[in-house]
């Protein structure tokens, strides 16, 4: 379904002042995001900060200096507004439980939580699989998710996780448990919003390995596992006024998609990339074009929005922005089965950063 564009209709204007009017009545709102630091979540910053100079913009990022080339780079464009620094590493659980207390000392509330960082370690292109998809009758499928393209190779994190899973699917969701208190306030709605990806696949994810540990995909199942997530969080927390939704950003420039292929190659190949662009409206190439799905769902009433979706960051051929929605492949079962799974991991993990706390200070 068509749902949005940014170059704007006539028949939209009415909406649109409408929801002038809306932003007008809740200034100061409060947006945390995830990995702001570079790509599609310093695009989408950049955008937040267009649409509402009021906002309280938090850039939560492991590297303090690019968190601080990033701020910077935010204020000669808006010099005025507020945008702060919170030191977070999602792939170590430590770190999002003091990142977490720091966030509830310094707001009362969270009205917008992106859930953006993501990372995706030694990725290798299946240059055969390539060919036999180039010539398959499924070429542009391949084009818009990369499936059967891309292997990855995992570790483990000093918390004994599997990094991939760590970074982009539980360090988030413990982010989420921990702020639960400025995420659900009375009379209020939030949101939490993740960014998934295309290549999200049922097939590469099992309860039995929820970290991905046997295979060779796990961006693949962490970012299916997120999929998965938001709707058991809906399920959970919708009564609560907060409620969670999961984007796509198309195959975006930036640093993530320069560790598939060197950035020249990218570079030399972009008049085909601009080619295929015209078939798929996947290839939406720049992180500004990437965060659209993002900064769509920052315009929306969160209680419109559908669970069992996945809102795609679309560009057509002629370089116009729109927004489009796909239903998922995800089910109550496994994803209730999921979040009791992650429930119970997280009584793990706190367990045993609390047995280390004491056993360091012996
Ligand atoms: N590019 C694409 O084509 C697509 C991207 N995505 C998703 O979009 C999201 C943004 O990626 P993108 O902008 O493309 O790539 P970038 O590499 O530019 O951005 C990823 C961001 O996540 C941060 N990050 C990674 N690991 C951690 C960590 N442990 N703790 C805190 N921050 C971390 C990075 O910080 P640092 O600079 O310190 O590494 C960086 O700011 C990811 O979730 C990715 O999976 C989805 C589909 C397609
Ligand atoms: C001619 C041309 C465009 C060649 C590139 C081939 C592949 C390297 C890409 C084709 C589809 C791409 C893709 C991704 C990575 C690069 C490709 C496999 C992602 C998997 C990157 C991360 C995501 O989250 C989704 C992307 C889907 C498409």
């Amino acid at each position: 379904a068509y749902i949005g564009s940014t170059n704007r209709r006539q028949c939209s204007r009415t909406r649109c002042e409408l929801l002038s009017v809306c932003r007008m009545a809740r200034t100061g709102r409060v947006v945390l995001v995830t990995g702001a630091n570079s790509g599609v979540g310093l695009a989408l910053c950049e955008r937040l900060l267009s649409d509402d100079a009021q906002l309280q913009l938090c850039l939560a990022c492991r590297n303090e200096q690019k968190a601080a080339a990033a701020r910077q780079s935010l204020l000669i464009s808006h010099p005025k507004a507020h945008v702060s620094l919170i030191r977070l590493d999602v792939g170590s659980m430590r770190s999002v439980l003091r990142a977490a207390e720091e966030i509830r000392q310094r707001y009362n509330r969270l009205d917008y939580l992106y859930l953006n960082a993501g990372i995706m370690p030694s990725p290798q292109v299946d240059l055969r699989a390539f060919y036999k998809g180039l010539f398959s009758g499924k070429a542009i499928h391949m084009f818009s998710t990369g499936e059967g393209l891309l292997t990855q190779k995992d570790s483990v994190t000093a918390d004994g996780l599997q990094q991939v899973f760590a970074t982009n699917l539980f360090g988030h969701f413990l982010l989420v448990r921990e702020l639960e208190p400025l995420l659900c306030q009375p009379g209020h709605s939030s949101q939490v919003i993740w960014t998934s990806s295309s290549n999200a696949r049922r097939s590469t994810f099992s309860l039995d390995d929820l970290q991905h540990k046997q295979g060779v995909e796990p961006y693949s199942s962490s970012k299916y596992a997120s999929d998965l997530l938001s709707l058991a969080l809906n399920r959970h927390y919708n009564s609560q006024g907060l409620y969670s939704s999961v984007i796509c950003p198309g195959l975006v420039m930036t640093n993530l998609t320069y560790g598939i292929l060197p950035s020249f190659i990218w570079t030399l190949i972009m008049p085909i990339m601009w080619l295929i662009r015209i078939f798929t409206n996947t290839f939406t190439l720049t992180p500004y074009n990437g965060a659209e799905a993002l900064f769509w769902l920052f315009k929306q009433k969160p209680e419109s929005l559908d669970p069992m979706v996945k809102y795609h960051s679309l560009t057509s051929g002629l370089g116009n922005n729109y927004t489009r929605t796909r239903k998922m492949e995800i089910d109550d079962t496994t994803s209730a089965a999921l979040y009791e799974n992650l429930l119970e991991m997280e009584k793990m993990v706190r367990k045993k950063l609390k047995d280390g706390d004491v056993e360091h200070a012996k």
